[in-house]
């Protein structure tokens, strides 16, 4: 299992501060959509250089022409790229070429997608490396958690592996390490936390 710290709203001298501090528990760095908003690949870049340890996620939440927008993250030095789930499939499937071009990976991202078994089958098949559950920011005051869309995927995935996104923090982590995803994405318990490098520890040693 692995730790994703997504850096979404932090700029990009205290991402890198955050990810000094926390060496060696956290394993994906995630350059989240409002900081490619703000600053491009400018950060993938600079993480990429300064962190050969830790892989590097774009989530540019690719919508359409797939395979030109994933080259474009794959070239700045992104390890994996982000693709919504709702996309046409040709959008998926030029993502996964750009992805084998390049030797790296793709995560489909399964926001807001209505049918979640059907689509978590077709897209299973597609090639792509992590399927990924994410309950939106948008919704999470609701109270929604994204457990039981895991367990939708999990049950059915024979090529991927899962992943979970979407308002995780130290009270809900252990549901989803006994459901079983390959990443854990943990977005504002980190960055917001008192003390990141404690809180990232943690997060880590409940992980298998
Ligand atoms: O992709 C995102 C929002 O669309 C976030 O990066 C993801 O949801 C993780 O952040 P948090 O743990 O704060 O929800």
């Amino acid at each position: 299992m692995k730790l994703q710290a997504a850096l979404d709203t932090l700029t990009l001298d205290e991402c890198l501060e955050l990810l000094e501090e926390t060496k060696g528990y956290i394993d994906i760095a995630e350059v989240g959509t409002p900081f490619i908003i703000e600053a491009g690949m400018v950060p993938v870049r600079a993480i990429k250089e300064k962190f050969d340890s830790i892989e590097v996620l774009a989530d540019a939440k690719i919508m359409d022409a797939g395979e030109f927008e994933a080259d474009k993250c794959f070239e700045a030095g992104a390890d994996i790229v982000t693709v919504l789930g709702v996309s046409n499939d040709e959008t998926i499937e030029g993502c996964v070429r750009s992805a084998k071009k390049y030797g790296k990976k793709i995560m489909v991202d399964m926001i807001a997608v209505k049918d979640l078994e059907q689509r978590t089958i077709e897209i299973d098949n597609m090639g792509v490396d992590y399927i990924c559950v994410h309950t939106a920011f948008d919704v999470q005051a609701s109270g929604k958690d994204p457990l039981e869309e895991l367990k939708v995927v999990n049950k059915v995935i024979k090529n991927a592996k899962s992943a979970v996104a979407g308002g995780v923090k130290l009270s809900t982590i252990d549901d989803i390490v006994n459901e079983g995803a390959e990443i854990i994405v943990v977005g504002g318990a980190i960055c917001n936390a008192k003390d990141r490098a404690a809180t990232s520890k943690k997060m880590k040693s409940h992980l298998k």
